[in-house]
This record gives C-alpha cells, structure tokens and sequence, in this order.
C-alpha cells in the first residue's frame, strides 16, 4: 500500500507543483492519475522512489516513511517505467533487464536467464535479447522497459505516461499487455497519463487531477464518467462528447451499439 500524506512540493521560484495531496494506494490495483500538462503527475510519482522529496507531507509504503529508506536501495526495490523507455543503449536488452538484479547480488547467469523469461512475458521473441535497445522498434523498447521494471519482482511498479510516445495501435497492444500481465502479477502500479481513456482503461481507481495536484475526482471509471464532480471533469473526461454517448439500433435479430455519429461500437450480449 502507498500512503500520500498532505504531499506538497514547491520547485524554488515557482507555485506548488502539487499542494496538500492525500491518497491511498491500496495494494495489488492500478491507480491512474490523470491530468493535463503541469498538474503534477510526474512530481507526484517520484516523491514515491524519492527522485523528488516532498517539501512538505510524507509517502508511506506499507506503512513506512520513505524517507526512513537508503534512495537508492528504494530505487531498486521498485519498478519504474519511462515514456522514452530509458534503456542504457551500449547495453543488450538482456544486460539492461539483468542490471538491477545484478546490482542486487543476484549471480549474472541466473539473471540473464530469468530476463530472457521475461521477454516473452511482456511478449517478446528471447531473441531481441542480445540486440541494443537502438535496434528496436518504440513499442519494442517500452516492452523492455516494462521487462526491466519487472525484473527484481518488485510490490511497486511507477510508470510515467510509459506508452505515451508510440503509435495508437502499439498502444493499445501495450495496454491489453499489461491487463494480461497485471492480473496475473497484481502489483500495486501507480500509473500517470494525460490520455483518459488510457486511465479508464487501465485503472481500477482513476484519480482526475487539475493544476497544482489538485483531486478534481477519484473513483473508479464508472464512477467518473456516470458521475462528473462539476465542469472541470466533464469536460475531461468528454462525457458529452458525441462518441461516448451510446445507443442501440436492432440488426437480424441482434442489438448494436452505435455512438452518436451511428457507428457501430459492438453487438450487446444477450
Ligand atoms: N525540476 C523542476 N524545477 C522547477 N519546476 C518544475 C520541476 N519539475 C516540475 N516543475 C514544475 O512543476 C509543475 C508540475 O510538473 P510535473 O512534471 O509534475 O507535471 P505533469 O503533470 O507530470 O506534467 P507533464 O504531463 O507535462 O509531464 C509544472 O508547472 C512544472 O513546470
């Protein structure tokens, strides 16, 4: 569990990135913050692997002060995942999955073995191992990254906007990969995204942040798009937008869903 106690942090020289924020990451769920540029996702997240102290308030993880824990050992008790993968590039992807268990004391062959496992998990040919991270594609590259931030087992996995610089369709494989790999693995993720959809998709709890880290909503995606707290998450969300506004034609027999435009987005089960 992650705690975030009345988390403020104030850059010198600038307004608070994020005031007074409070929230509870319950373990093994996937809470997505979400917000446009500058709303303090990204300053959010690091407080909790301690690449950003807070100036005020405290992160606990399963009960304990982040700050009572060496940065460094934290770091590597917990899996991060970047937008731009942020692989070490003269390493092979088999090297850069192995680096923290290495680091750990964990022996280099059982750790190469083990980060060839993981390639096909995030699902990628063992082959791809003994490339270099320029060699591959940015879908590729972020599976490895996934593969990396998985690699010591860590409880917590932090990703920052992790799928945000690749084409929709590899995003969307990304994002089923990750379902897949999150019901079997139930960490506890911290996700942060501007994409609403990808945090509807992904979170169990979506948390709606406006500038200076501010909770405009949490809750669970239903929740959000039944129930908009004021304008602001409406129109975040699109709940008025044409296309999530759902209707049902009958065709042979059968109940289509089309959005507002008439196209269809699916048949309702019977
Ligand atoms: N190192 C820094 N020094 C000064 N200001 C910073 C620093 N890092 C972030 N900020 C400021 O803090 C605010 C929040 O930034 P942050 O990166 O946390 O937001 P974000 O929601 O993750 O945005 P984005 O989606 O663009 O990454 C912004 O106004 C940003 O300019």
């Amino acid at each position: 569990m992650i705690e975030f106690e009345t988390v403020s942090k104030t850059y010198p020289g600038h307004p608070a990135a994020v005031a007074d924020f409070s929230l509870v990451v319950p373990s093994h769920t996937t809470v997505v913050l979400v917000g446009s540029s500058g709303s303090g996702k990204s300053t959010l997240l690091r407080t909790v692997n301690r690449m950003v102290e807070p100036t005020s308030g405290r992160v606990l993880i399963d009960g304990e002060d982040v700050r009572d824990r060496d940065p460094v050992a934290l770091r590597r008790s917990i899996g991060y995942v970047l937008q731009h993968g942020g692989l070490l590039p003269h390493r092979s992807v088999i090297d850069n999955i192995a680096t923290v268990p290495v680091l750990n004391g964990v022996p280099k062959r059982r750790a190469r073995t083990a980060a060839g496992e993981l390639l096909e998990r995030v699902g990628l040919d063992p082959k791809v191992g003994s490339r270099y991270p320029g060699q591959l594609s940015g879908g590729q590259q972020q599976r490895v990254g996934v593969a990396r931030a998985l690699a010591a087992d860590p409880d917590i996995l932090l990703m920052d906007e992790p799928f945000g610089a690749v084409d929709p369709i590899m995003r969307r494989e990304l994002q089923e990969e990750l379902l897949r790999l999150q019901a079997d693995l139930r960490k506890t993720i911290v996700f942060v995204t501007h994409d609403i959809d990808e945090a509807f998709l992904l979170g169990d709890e979506v948390v709606v942040l406006r500038e200076g880290g501010v909770i405009a909503q949490r809750g669970t995606p239903a929740e959000i798009l039944g129930a908009p707290a004021d304008d602001f998450v409406r129109d975040f969300v699109g709940a008025d937008r044409a296309e999530r506004e759902l209707h049902t034609t009958e065709v042979d027999g059968r109940t289509i869903a089309v959005d507002a435009t008439g196209r269809p987005v699916g048949v309702l089960a019977s």
